[in-house]
């Protein structure tokens, strides 16, 4: 038993990275930021449980990839700590940034030993430029850049937030107690990811991998008489349309599907349940430009799709190009990345009685490539 908890942050929006993809999900060859973090403190250290602060969402997706104990964020970084810390029941807590990625081993090894010189132990830069406060030099060799990780007394910390003050770290909380802080040496390789800038400083991480990300969807929709019909975003002109929870529009679905399974986030149910009075008639664009947003900003992007819409009726030939240049609008890829297929059953089963529809989708994702940024 090491008697310490790991609390990695994570529940930032990444609003200063400027990128639709948040810098959590960046991929250093085939594993997210957030993982490759978590996978390295494991690796330096023992702790009794690594707990790491999330979105629902991505916490959603996290839990594909790694058996850690997951907590919902909150507002601010102070919010999202208080959250995680209520899951504490060790003597120390560990706590540091997702964004600050390539904390180096040695640096982790001497927080860690630490321990028992204070209630809050913090890595420190010294200050090499000449510092001005407002209009007036003021001597540099009194101030400290502060760093993570950070290691509390678990109850200091606890007892430290239970304010409405804001701190911008665990050490000025535990400060404000009138609690010792303790410095150890910290080091210019823990730069912050804030800005897209800031990924020529990192070098810990690595171009992600190029592999191809491959998803299949299928869905099914009988038909129902006097309803509005959308196949691929577009109004398909006849006076029949499909029975759904939603606007029924198959194709979308289908091609949510196969976007959920190549970026290996489940299906379209889990993502907008059909039990949920909110998606009831909703608009299946809207859905898929959520789907869209939420594969971006995991760290994908999509390469091409190809769609096969099975209908022994209505006609599609006049619909496909819209269709096309309606998908490929959402996707944010050129149409040509967009294929459509229509395919009778030669009337068999249902579809060749023209009691429905079933269409399926192929969609490939590979990792953004941020490097290229
Ligand atoms: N509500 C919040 C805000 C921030 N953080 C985490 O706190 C760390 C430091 O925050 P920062 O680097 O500012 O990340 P973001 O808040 O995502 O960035 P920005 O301010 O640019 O949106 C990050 O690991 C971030 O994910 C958090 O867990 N919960
Ligand atoms: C905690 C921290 O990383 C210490 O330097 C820093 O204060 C976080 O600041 P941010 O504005 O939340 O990025």
């Amino acid at each position: 038993m090491s008697n310490t908890t790991l609390i990695l942050l994570g529940a930032g929006s990444s609003s200063r990275f400027k990128m639709k993809m948040k810098k959590q999900w960046l991929y250093t060859g085939e594993i997210p930021l957030w993982l490759h973090v978590a996978e390295h403190f494991e690796k330096n250290a023992n702790f009794d449980q690594i707990i790491i602060v999330s979105t629902k969402d991505e916490i959603r997706l996290m839990k594909n990839f790694a058996s850690y104990t997951y907590i919902e964020g909150g507002e601010s970084r102070q919010a999202s700590l208080t959250n995680a810390l209520q899951k504490v029941t060790s003597e120390y807590v560990l706590v540091s940034d997702i964004a600050r990625c390539c904390v180096p081993s040695d640096m982790i090894q001497r927080i860690m030993e630490s321990k028992e010189k204070g209630a809050c132990i913090v890595p420190v830069l010294p200050v090499t430029d000449t510092l001005y406060l407002d209009d007036r030099p003021i001597d540099r060799d009194k101030v400290k850049i502060i760093q993570t990780p950070q290691l509390s007394v678990t109850k200091m910390l606890k007892k430290a937030l239970e304010t409405e003050t804001i701190f911008t770290d665990d050490s000025s909380a535990i400060a404000s107690l009138g609690e010792k802080v303790h410095f150890v040496e910290g080091s210019v390789d823990a730069h912050k990811l804030t800005t897209i800038e800031d990924l020529k400083k990192l070098s810990c991480i690595q171009a992600p991998s190029t592999k191809t990300l491959t998803g299949f969807g299928i869905d099914i929709h009988p038909f129902e008489n006097n309803k509005e019909m959308f196949l691929c975003g577009v109004k398909i002109d006849v006076d029949y349309g499909f029975k759904a929870h939603s606007d029924g529009d198959v194709a979308i679905h289908a091609l949510i599907d196969a976007l959920l399974g190549a970026a290996g986030m489940g299906d379209i149910g889990e993502l907008y349940p059909d039990t949920d009075e909110s998606y009831a008639g909703a608009d299946s664009k809207v859905l898929l430009q959520d789907t869209v947003k939420k594969i971006t900003s995991f760290g994908y992007t999509i390469g091409n799709v190809d769609l096969t819409i099975m209908a022994e009726a209505p006609k599609l030939l006049p619909y496909k190009e819209e269709m096309r240049t309606t998908l490929a609008s959402i996707l944010g890829i050129r149409k040509n990345f967009v294929n459509i297929k229509a395919t009778t059953a030669e009337k068999l089963g249902f579809i060749g009685r023209k009691e429905g529809v079933t269409v399926h989708a192929v969609a490939n994702l590979t990792y953004l490539n941020w490097k290229n940024i």
